[in-house]
């Protein structure tokens, strides 16, 4: 299977659980992989042919700005959906970091996969 990716795409919203979190913007840093069949666009070299990681990525920071946010779990559900809308993808996997202060700085967050693969058995 192909994929277009997106490392260490830089997102700046309002989230978190506490109260002091309400006050602040944070950086998530997202990793997007999405299935695509490569081959087609390397032919044609027509960017129709594929998919903008350009178009995804001011999609993603569009989200961050839109709304804010309790959980990374909730940003990460409503980009995979988003993605899986909006562009010619049947699977995305998507990694959310958010660095936090305690007790040391530490990178956590979550790692979700959403739609088909297609290389998954029937
Ligand atoms: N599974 C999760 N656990 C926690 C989250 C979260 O979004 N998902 N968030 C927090 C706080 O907002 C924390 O990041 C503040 O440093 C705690 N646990």
């Amino acid at each position: 299977m192909d994929t277009v990716f997106i490392r260490g795409l830089r997102v700046e919203t309002r989230i978190g659980v506490y109260s002091w979190e309400r006050r602040i913007r944070q950086i998530l840093r997202v990793d997007v992989e999405l299935a695509s069949d490569n081959a087609r666009a390397a032919t044609s070299e027509d960017i129709a042919d594929t998919v903008n990681y350009a178009e995804v990525a001011d999609r993603l920071h569009a989200l961050g700005v839109a709304q804010d946010w309790t959980l990374v779990e909730s940003y990460a559900e409503r980009a995979a959906a988003t993605i899986l809308d909006e562009f010619d993808t049947p699977w995305v996997r998507i990694a959310v970091t958010k660095e936090v202060r305690l007790p040391q700085r530490t990178e956590v967050g979550v790692v979700i996969e959403r739609g088909r693969h297609p290389g998954a058995s029937a």
